[in-house]
């Protein structure tokens, strides 16, 4: 049995090349505490999977070493795979069986039978609202239940961990409200450690307890989700331009709208200049001042409190959603990253 003390998951300076050259882990650490939901958050290609692989025993690290539930995946990978469940981002189901045949297959390939697996099976198509759909093959399930169904097979055989490869992702909003309420009562009932990898920043911000942000194969940074935002002194000031800066302009207008009282950030993105400010409306007036001496035609100005978008931003210095999609990084002029 794992050492109850002992971190759920431990993973030091994990590195794994893939052919051709792409390094999709580039030193990765984290450490999950039992019982807690972390979330490994990145924009896609950001390492997320590779590092879950390598956890769940199914690829090897170039170098590196992790530990799950006590066990070293590389010297007792059996080990670790008795002691976890794997929700892969696809699904697992065999999709010309009925649910509850699945769940049964699942439980004795885990050496669950009898009457234990009969109540097991029972009591997760019940939790995972699949027991009127039990009898039905897999194939007719939507995309929600599915979800579950895989979810629910991942705990067949009580896992001290739990791997949720992106939980959510193809779910219309409302199987993804549900999938986010049934994982938080999941970790609050069952003392279940959860590691999840996500993209979506307000996924990650909902359920995990602890975050880390990937960014190309390494952790820019861990906290509480509150923790990560409160590092972030003030509101964002986010004003969309009529047209994007030249190079001239943006260093001319970080010196105008670094030097305001109380402005201690100023980030270029596009058409979009984005500051800091300890009180975003008081900052408003005298940013929009600033811009119009300098020339420059504003469309429209928000302010926000802090995200965890704005977090990814100041570590990775480029927006999550250029992130997400590979455009240019934007470019951090003033008292930028770290
Ligand atoms: N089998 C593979 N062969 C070659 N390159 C790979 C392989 N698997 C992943 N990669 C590359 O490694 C990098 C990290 O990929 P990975 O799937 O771990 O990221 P991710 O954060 O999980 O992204 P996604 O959300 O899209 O799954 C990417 O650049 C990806 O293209």
């Amino acid at each position: 049995m794992s050492n109850t003390s002992a971190p759920a998951v431990e993973a030091r300076r994990l590195v794994k090349t893939y052919p051709g050259g792409v390094t999709a882990l580039n030193g990765l650490e984290i450490t999950v505490e039992p019982g807690t939901v972390f979330g490994l958050l990145g924009p896609n290609g950001a390492g997320k999977s590779t590092a879950v692989k390598i956890l769940t025993t199914l690829a090897r690290p170039d170098s590196g070493s992790a530990t799950v539930a006590g066990h070293d995946v590389l010297r007792h990978p059996d080990r670790v795979r008795r002691a976890i469940g794997v929700v892969a981002q696809n699904s697992g189901a065999d999709p010309v069986a009925t649910g509850r045949d699945n769940l049964r297959l699942q439980g004795r390939l885990y050496g669950v039978r009898g009457a234990a697996l009969d109540r097991r099976v029972d009591e997760l198509l019940e939790r995972f609202a699949l027991s009127e759909a039990a009898r039905r093959p897999v194939k007719g399930y939507s995309g929600g239940m599915r979800r579950r169904l895989d979810v629910a097979l991942g705990l067949v055989h009580r896992p001290e961990v739990l791997f949720l490869d992106e939980p959510t992702t193809g779910l219309d909003p409302e199987a993804r409200t549900a999938m986010w309420d049934e994982i938080g009562r999941l970790a609050g009932e069952e003392g279940l450690t959860i590691l999840l990898t996500t993209h979506y920043l307000e996924e990650a911000d909902r359920l995990a307890e602890r975050v880390a942000i990937v960014d190309r194969g390494r952790i820019v940074v861990t906290g509480t989700p509150d923790s990560l935002k409160g590092e972030l002194r003030g509101d964002a000031v986010h004003v969309e331009l009529r047209t994007a800066l030249g190079e001239s302009g943006r260093v001319l207008l970080e010196g105008a709208l670094g030097g305001l009282p109380g402005v201690h950030e100023v980030v270029f993105d596009g058409p979009r200049v984005s500051v800091r400010a300890e009180d975003g409306a008081a900052a408003v007036p005298a940013l929009l001042g600033a811009l119009e001496r300098a020339g420059v035609a504003v469309a429209t100005a928000t302010v926000a409190r802090p995200s965890l978008d704005d977090v990814y931003l100041r570590y990775a210095g480029r927006r999550y959603a250029e992130a997400e999609s590979g455009t240019a990084d934007a470019l951090v002029l003033a008292g930028g990253a770290r």
